[in-house]
């Protein structure tokens, strides 16, 4: 439904003066790809949406799917048009499945103890408040489960939605616009990950204006207590570079709860949250979260 909004978008961006300069859509692969509807169907349905709208800017439309053939369940998806050279920027996005089930519980309203949990609570419980601490957070809770904020801090955004739902529990995270020599890209995906404790993941950094501004974020991604299972390189028009990886919780961590590594494929039918790690915790133990009554001072007021 996401490019069904297009055209009230450029309606919206008219009103306010500012010209259509660039278009990035992006995403990884559906977890339900049979209950999409138009025109999410498939990718080529959505580029055909895309060019209709931008495919006049001048580089064209150009569109990518990523990802090693071999692996046909880690596929990330790309459309990029633009009128003018990009200046220099670089995004983050990571897609995040078979969450913590500690951690997913955050995002339920009604907790086990009864106790009502409002966004505000979730962002700190959870640790998002501490991502990019500087960062201005507008949140929001979905009845009876579900999360999703937008964040600002100059010229640096970031955007966070979670389904925490058993079976099929999801977790994406953004940031774009950021100072990258002030940030190490290491250092966010620990906090991410921290926060959701997913059994897999990805990552795709996108930069423009060149690597040597992107400082850590140009690099390969190394994850503690995750393998790396998925390296592409995409150029894009405009000098543009996008680093795809995907990592799935490694070896040493499924053997040592006693489980194959085959449990770990989430794109499968079989579900994540019955994994031994999911269930126990110890992905969560490993990746060392903090004790939960350290993210919440005594007594603290965060619902109204
Ligand atoms: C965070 S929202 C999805 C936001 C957005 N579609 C995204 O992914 O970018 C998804 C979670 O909210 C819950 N939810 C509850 N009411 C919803 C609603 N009216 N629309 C979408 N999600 C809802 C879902 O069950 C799920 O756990």
């Amino acid at each position: 439904m996401l490019l069904l909004t297009i055209p009230r978008i450029l309606e919206l961006a008219e009103e306010l003066c500012m010209p259509l300069a660039a278009v990035k859509y992006s995403r990884g692969m559906f977890i339900f790809p049979g209950a999409q509807p138009a025109p999410h169907r498939s990718f080529s349905e959505e580029v055909d949406v895309l060019n209709r709208y931008f495919g006049h800017l001048k580089s064209g439309g150009n569109a990518y799917v990523i990802g090693d053939p071999a692996k046909p369940g880690q596929k990330w998806h790309i459309y990029y048009a633009t009128e003018q050279p990009e200046q220099p920027m670089v995004t983050l996005e990571m897609c995040m499945t078979g969450l913590d089930k500690k951690k997913a519980s955050v995002f339920f309203k009604t907790q086990a103890d009864g106790h009502v949990s409002c966004a505000k609570e979730m962002t700190k419980l959870s640790g998002i408040s501490d991502i990019i601490p500087e960062m201005e957070v507008c949140d929001f809770d979905f009845e009876p489960c579900g999360y999703s904020m937008n964040a600002i801090n100059g010229s640096a955004v970031s955007t966070i939605h979670v389904t925490p739902e058993d079976g099929f529990s999801y977790a994406s995270y953004e940031v774009m616009g950021m100072d990258a020599s002030a940030l190490a890209y290491g250092d966010i995906v620990k906090r991410v990950l921290r926060c959701f404790g997913p059994s897999e993941f990805s990552v795709a950094v996108t930069i423009f204006g060149g690597r040597g501004h992107a400082a850590t974020w140009g690099k390969k991604l190394e994850a503690e207590a995750y393998d790396c299972n998925n390296v592409v390189e995409q150029e894009l028009p405009c000098g543009g570079v996008l680093i795809y990886q995907s990592f799935a919780a490694n070896e040493e961590v499924a053997v040592s709860a006693g489980s194959p590594r085959s449990v770990f494929h989430c794109f499968e039918a079989e579900s994540v949250q019955s994994h031994p790690l999911v269930k126990e915790g110890k992905l969560a133990n490993l990746l060392a979260w903090r004790a939960e009554e350290d993210s919440l001072e005594e007594g603290a007021v965060l619902c109204e």
